[in-house]
């Protein structure tokens, strides 16, 4: 253990999330002859790979582990060292790392991102889902279960009910319409018949662990994660895994709407409370009545027993080495709150990705969502503001953050979020505009004002650049509404 100062760095990133590589990899680019220290608890960072803009906002690529060499070979001015933070001097700009070392830095960029926020922190039959860690956990206790309880509404929880296999699933959510957080209910009536439905061949891709490259570092990684916070998970990571629990059946998901859970109970303090697990005669549930290691009561009085319980409840950002003794703002959702310079309250230090809390006011279309694109993005602007700090340059907010987009795959088909998609603060004075084709596609348009504010594409649609074009220049479009949606009509000819 030492408590020499190791050494002193112009630019210090923390995390090797996809925000901190962006970051160092962006101030490695324009600032060859600096020297920057990348910081990160894991000894895997994250690489982005197979980079494809698909339109002028919306980006698609995939993730992969790699080993921190993968970063000094392609960017030599860059020191990885694997270290966890432990607390922050921000007066005298100073790191302490678990191990002892001390590190001093010109200006910090904090990209911890975050972890899961879950209903119980003390119940072992409580897990979350968030790196390679915690989701090996999670596929070697299905292995052994006949029901899981999944609780959560949002990314997470939609890609589970659907991946999950030979195993009983309930679903408890607290809204009228399952994967609110990202579709409306009308999207979500589109998506109901495949919460029970045989996947076929085609959607069931070769299954293995896409975010280690190689057998050495497979080995290598789960060494190290076991004692490390990893980073979190990302595009294809339920599709790439194997989720197949105890029992010989494809896929069954009850849904419990509009409820939360109200409480945990083990099979002694059910007994001694003399309450019983609800029967549900009318569920394709098989009944194993009292030989489940945990119950679930739900505030509409019923009460589940499981193997355990998945909690996709959201996310904390993780500032709590970074906060004691100094002056941080803090949001309401836990985060670091940032300007539009991506700076943090306290001076020299910039936060980026799941551990920072947007508090800018945004242009109209955009809005933080906690997702990959967004971590990459701020990452990437945090570094130019640094230099532009620097150099004493004005930059202008990057015109990503003018429109939300997100595209992903929900239940095997493609969705795309365009801007205000599910009508995000516009009130009531708002019109939808609905094409759907069951089976097939779910288009939906929000309209206000005669301008469109946002969009839900579902499938093959191929309606993102004119819809996002269509947004981001604000067209009236009281002259062609009634028609905007008629699939024979080629909407791009109503603006020639
Ligand atoms: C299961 C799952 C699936 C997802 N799927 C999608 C998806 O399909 N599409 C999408 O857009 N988004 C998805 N997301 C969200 C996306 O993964 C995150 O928004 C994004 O990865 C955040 O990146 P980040 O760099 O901010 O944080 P992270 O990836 O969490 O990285 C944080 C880094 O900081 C390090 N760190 C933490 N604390 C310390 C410390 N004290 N000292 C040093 N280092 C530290 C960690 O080791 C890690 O390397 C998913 C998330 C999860 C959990
Ligand atoms: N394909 C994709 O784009 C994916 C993205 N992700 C991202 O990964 C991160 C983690 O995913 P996830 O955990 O699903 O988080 P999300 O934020 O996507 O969803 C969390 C869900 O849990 C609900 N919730 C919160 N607290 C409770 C509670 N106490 N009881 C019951 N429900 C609760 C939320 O409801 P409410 O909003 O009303 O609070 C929301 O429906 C997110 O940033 C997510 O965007 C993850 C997987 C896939």
């Amino acid at each position: 253990m030492t408590d020499e100062l190791e050494d002193v760095y112009k630019y210090v990133v923390v995390g090797g999330g996809i925000a901190g590589v962006t970051c160092v990899e962006t101030l490695s680019a324009l600032c060859p002859d600096e020297r920057i220290l990348l910081l990160t608890s894991s000894n895997l960072v994250k690489a982005v790979i197979n980079y494809q803009k698909v339109s002028k906002t919306l980006e698609s690529f995939d993730v992969q582990e790699k080993p921190m060499s993968y970063i000094q070979n392609d960017c030599p001015n860059v020191q990885v060292l694997q270290k966890t933070i432990i607390s922050l001097d921000a007066k005298n700009h100073i790191l302490r790392t678990d191990d002892g070392c001390k590190f001093k830095y010109q200006k910090l960029c904090i990209c911890a991102g975050g972890k899961p926020k879950l209903i119980s922190e003390d119940n072992a039959y409580v897990v979350g889902i968030r790196d390679t860690e915690s989701v090996q956990e999670f596929q070697s206790r299905l292995q052994k279960a006949r029901r899981i309880i999944v609780v959560g509404n949002g990314g997470i929880a939609t890609e589970l009910v659907y991946e999950v296999e030979g195993c009983e699933v309930l679903w408890a959510i607290k809204d009228i319409s399952i994967s609110s957080t990202f579709v409306d209910p009308g999207a979500a009536q589109f998506f109901l018949p495949h919460l029970n439905q045989e996947k076929s061949q085609d959607e069931k891709p070769l299954k293995r662990l896409k975010y280690t490259s190689d057998k050495e570092m497979s080995v290598e990684f789960q060494k190290s994660s076991l004692q490390t916070p990893g980073g979190a998970l990302g595009p294809d990571w339920s599709t790439s895994l194997e989720m197949k629990g105890l029992q010989s059946l494809c896929h069954c998901v009850h849904v419990e709407y509009q409820v939360e859970v109200a409480k945990l109970w083990s099979p002694e303090e059910l007994r001694n409370a003399c309450k019983t697990e609800t029967t549900h005669t009318d569920l394709p549930f098989t009944q194993h009545p009292g030989s489940w290691p945990i119950y679930v009561e739900l505030t509409n009085g019923k009460i589940y027993g499981c193997d355990f319980v998945v909690s996709a409840t959201g996310v904390t950002p993780n500032i709590e080495p970074f906060t004691e003794n100094n002056k941080f703002h803090i949001a309401s959702d836990g985060g670091l709150m940032v300007n539009d310079k991506l700076q943090t309250s306290e001076k020299d230090i910039y936060a980026a990705g799941d551990v920072c809390t947007a508090s800018w006011d945004p242009a109209p279309h955009w809005f933080q969502m906690r997702l990959w694109a967004q971590a990459r993005q701020m990452g990437a602007y945090a570094a130019k503001s640094m230099l532009a700090d620097d150099s004493g340059d004005e930059i202008p907010l990057d015109f990503c953050f003018e429109l939300f987009s997100h595209v992903t795959k929900f239940f095997n088909y493609k969705v795309i979020l365009l801007g205000k998609y599910n009508a995000q603060g516009l009130g009531t004075d708002h019109e939808l505009l609905l094409r759907v084709t069951k089976g097939k596609e779910y288009v939906k348009a929000v309209i206000q004002d005669g301008r469109l504010q946002g969009a839900v594409l579902i499938g093959d649609t191929d309606l993102e650049e004119t819809f996002e074009n269509l947004i981001l220049n604000q067209l009236d479009l009281t002259p062609f509404k009634d028609h905007l949606l008629e699939s024979a009509i080629d909407v791009e000819d109503f603006f020639d």
